[in-house]
C-alpha cells in the first residue's frame, strides 16, 4: 500500500517511522510519503490560504496549491487512488471504513485546516478519482493531521503482514459489531482483585461463552445503539 499525505506540517508524520507502522514501512508493506503543501506555492510568502468569499471568520485553503500537490502525486487524468479528506462534515470513521481503506492500494490524505479547503478541490477530483470526506467524530480539530494519523494507524494495522498475529485482529472491539470483552493477565490476584475464575478453569467453551456475555453486557451498557443495528 502506498500512502501520500499532503500537509503544511509534513514533519508531523515522522513519528510513523517509530510505531508498528515503522516495521511495515521497513518491510515495504506500507510506503508513506508526506508532502509539504507550501512546496506547491509560488509566491514569496508561500501562501496557502486566503479570506473566505462571502465573508466570515477564519481562512480557507486556496485551491491552486492543492491542485498542483495532488496532481504531483496522482498525475493528470483519472486515478485509482482514493483521496481521503478528514473533515467534521465527513462520513463517520468506523472499523468497517478502516477495513475499506486497508484494502486500497493507494491512499492520498489531504490535511486541511478546520475552516476547510476550497470546495472546488474535492469537486474537481471527484471527476478523476474516488473522494471520501471522513470524520473521526462530532468535534472540531484545528487541522486534519491528527485525524489522518488515527486513520493511517487504524487502516494500516489491518493491512496483511503489518500485525504479527492476524488472529489478534479478529477479537477486537467493533470487529464483530460488539465491544471487546475485558482482558486479564498474571498475577491472578492484584490489590485483592481476582481474575474471573472461569478464565482459570481451562474450560475453553465456558471461557468463550463468558467472553461473549461480557461483550454483550459491555456493549448494552456503553454503546446500546450498536445492539439495535
Ligand atoms: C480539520 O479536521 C477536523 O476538524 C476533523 C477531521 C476529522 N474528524 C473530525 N471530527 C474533525
Amino acid at each position: 500500500m502506498r500512502i501520500d499525505i499532503v500537509t503544511i506540517f509534513p514533519e508531523f508524520f515522522s513519528v510513523l517511522d517509530i510505531s508498528l507502522l515503522g516495521k511495515a514501512r521497513q518491510a515495504g508493506i506500507i510506503e508513506v510519503v508526506a508532502h509539504d503543501l507550501r512546496a506547491f506555492t509560488h509566491d514569496r510568502h508561500r501562501t496557502v490560504d486566503d479570506t473566505p468569499y462571502g465573508g466570515g471568520a477564519g481562512m480557507v485553503m486556496k485551491p491552486e496549491p492543492w491542485g498542483e500537490a495532488i496532481d504531483s502525486i496522482v498525475g493528470p487524468g483519472r486515478s485509482d487512488a482514493v483521496l481521503v479528506v478528514p473533515s467534521p462534515a465527513g462520513e463517520p470513521f468506523t472499523q468497517a471504513v478502516a477495513r475499506e481503506l486497508a484494502a486500497e492500494s493507494h491512499l492520498v490524505f489531504a490535511c486541511g485546516r478546520y475552516e476547510g479547503i476550497d470546495q472546488r478541490v474535492t469537486d474537481h477530483y471527484e471527476g478523476r478519482m474516488r473522494v471520501r470526506l471522513i470524520s473521526l467524530g462530532d468535534y472540531v480539530l484545528n487541522g486534519g493531521e491528527v485525524a489522518v494519523m488515527a486513520m493511517i494507524e487504524a487502516a494500516g494495522r489491518l493491512v496483511p503482514g503489518v500485525v504479527g498475529n492476524p488472529e489478534s485482529l479478529v477479537e477486537e472491539s467493533h470487529e464483530d459489531g460488539l465491544l471487546e470483552y475485558p482482558s486479564y493477565t498474571k498475577p491472578s490476584v492484584w490489590r485483592d482483585l481476582e481474575v474471573p475464575p472461569v478464565l482459570l478453569s481451562g474450560n475453553h467453551g465456558a471461557v468463550a461463552e463468558w467472553r461473549r456475555e461480557q461483550q454483550i453486557e459491555r456493549t448494552r451498557r456503553v454503546r446500546p445503539e450498536l445492539l439495535s443495528d
